[in-house]
């Protein structure tokens, strides 16, 4: 696929999920006019006739980005994702047709944090079922089953950016850490790693999912891993959905095996505020159930809006891919007075001889270029002198393993 260069008032922006207004802003003051904001997720059909008619897409959890959905996206040259999670976008299928993803890796990192700190201590000192008969009419004042923080252990399974952000946060409080991950990582504080993920459930007072939504953290707390927490244990889930089985969690629960859980996050999720939320931890008192919202904080989607917002102008202004999360990172200087082309192939031996014999054989001067590939696929980016670049796009689309080429300027 050739794309001549278009003018930034024809480029479009479609930003769904109510993306934050400073994400506009930041569009708007690049001088990208055509913005459309959706408040919701859209699905099927509708996100397919959408899809197809924009350059740029900014979705956050909920809307799903498939291959199916893909097929349809003829123009789009990148996704933004306003959030950490990249999952609910097939990034092989992005790749493969050329578009480049991007997310903000840290910005809600805190709010996330903050919420499972929050949901421990409620936890364990019985709030929501405390709360929640009171709501009633009930009255249960009682110290039984009710404890301090200081000196628990938390369990978290994960320790990246939002895990290591909660070991430091819990250390303070008095708590003591341990953690499981599938990489060696340096503990903070006195933090430590544990090897396996069954002694972790073992160890813990509170345990705390952290992980991405991957094939290996599919279902990983089940009936087994939940028989081998502590009894009276508590369960955190703000991670993602398929990371916990319900069911198993749920007959958990009404057998008192654990004290309390905190689910921020369900392998089924209303599209809209306006559907129905359908879990068979609905009316269980001593869970706390909150509709997705880790990182929806005005702080945290405000920072959001800012971050992948100017990651997408980088990239529509000078084809900067830096931190995208599916596409070789290039970031090549401006170069006053050249022509910008951009060139996506697919990654095999021999096709950045044939992009510079374009140039050589039609005695094209490259001012400067710059070629990064990942296994999947190559993305070149080349200055050359004003005069010579309709002609170079016919011929750079003519190279074999051309996935998309284009004028970017
Ligand atoms: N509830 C919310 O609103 C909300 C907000 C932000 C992020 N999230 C979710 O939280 C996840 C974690 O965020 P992060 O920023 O800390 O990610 P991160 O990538 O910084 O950390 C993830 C950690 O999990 C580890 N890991 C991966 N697979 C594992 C496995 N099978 N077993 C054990 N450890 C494994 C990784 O090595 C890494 O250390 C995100 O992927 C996202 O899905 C949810
Ligand atoms: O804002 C959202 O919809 C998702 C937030 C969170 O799950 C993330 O991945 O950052």
């Amino acid at each position: 696929m050739t794309k001549p260069s278009l003018d930034k008032d024809k480029i479009k922006f479609l930003l769904l999920e109510g993306v934050h207004p400073s994400a506009i802003e930041v569009l708007r003051s690049a001088g990208y006019s055509q913005i459309e904001t959706v408040p919701m997720a859209l699905q099927g059909g509708e996100l397919k006739a959408k899809i197809a008619d924009v350059h740029f897409i900014g979705i956050r959890s909920q809307s799903q980005l498939t291959a199916d959905v893909l097929a349809h996206a003829s123009r789009l040259a990148a996704v933004g994702c306003f959030c950490i999670g990249t999952n609910q976008v097939d990034l092989n299928a992005a790749r493969e047709r050329g578009i480049a993803v991007f997310n903000a890796p840290y910005s809600n990192t805190r709010s996330v944090a903050e919420l499972v700190l929050a949901e421990a201590i409620l936890l364990l000192r019985g709030v929501p079922e405390k709360s929640a008969l009171a709501h009633r009419g009930g009255w249960l004042k009682s110290a039984v089953n009710s404890y301090e923080i200081r000196g628990k252990t938390l369990g978290i399974i994960g320790y990246g950016s939002i895990g290591t952000q909660l070991s430091v946060l819990a250390e303070a409080l008095g708590m003591k850490v341990a953690f499981y991950d599938v990489v060696s990582k340096l503990p903070l504080g006195n933090a430590r790693q544990v090897a396996k993920l069954l002694e972790l459930l073992a160890q813990s007072d509170i345990v705390t999912l952290h992980v991405p939504e991957t094939a290996a953290t599919q279902w990983m707390i089940g009936a087994a891993e939940i028989a081998a927490m502590k009894p009276g244990g508590i369960l955190i889930n703000a991670s993602r959905g398929t990371v916990v089985d319900i069911d198993a969690l749920a007959a958990a629960l009404n057998a008192k095996k654990l004290l309390g859980a905190a689910l921020d996050v369900f392998p089924v999720e209303p599209g809209s505020n306006k559907d129905e939320f359908v879990s068979p931890l609905r009316g269980l008192d001593n869970v706390i159930l909150t509709p997705h919202i880790g990182g929806s904080t005005m702080e945290a989607q405000a920072n959001i809006g800012v971050e992948v917002a100017e990651k997408l102008v980088k990239y529509s202004d000078n084809g900067t891919s830096t931190s995208s999360v599916n596409f070789p990172e290039v970031a090549l200087p401006a170069h006053p007075g050249k022509h910008r082309l951009l060139h996506i192939h697919r990654n095999v031996p021999g096709v950045l001889a044939d992009i510079n014999q374009v140039f050589a054989g039609n005695g094209i001067n490259i001012a400067s270029q710059f070629l990064q590939t990942n296994e999947a696929i190559g993305y070149v980016v080349i200055d050359i002198d004003a005069a010579h670049s309709d002609l170079a796009l016919t011929k750079l689309a003519e190279v074999p393993g051309t996935i998309r080429s284009r004028v970017l300027f």
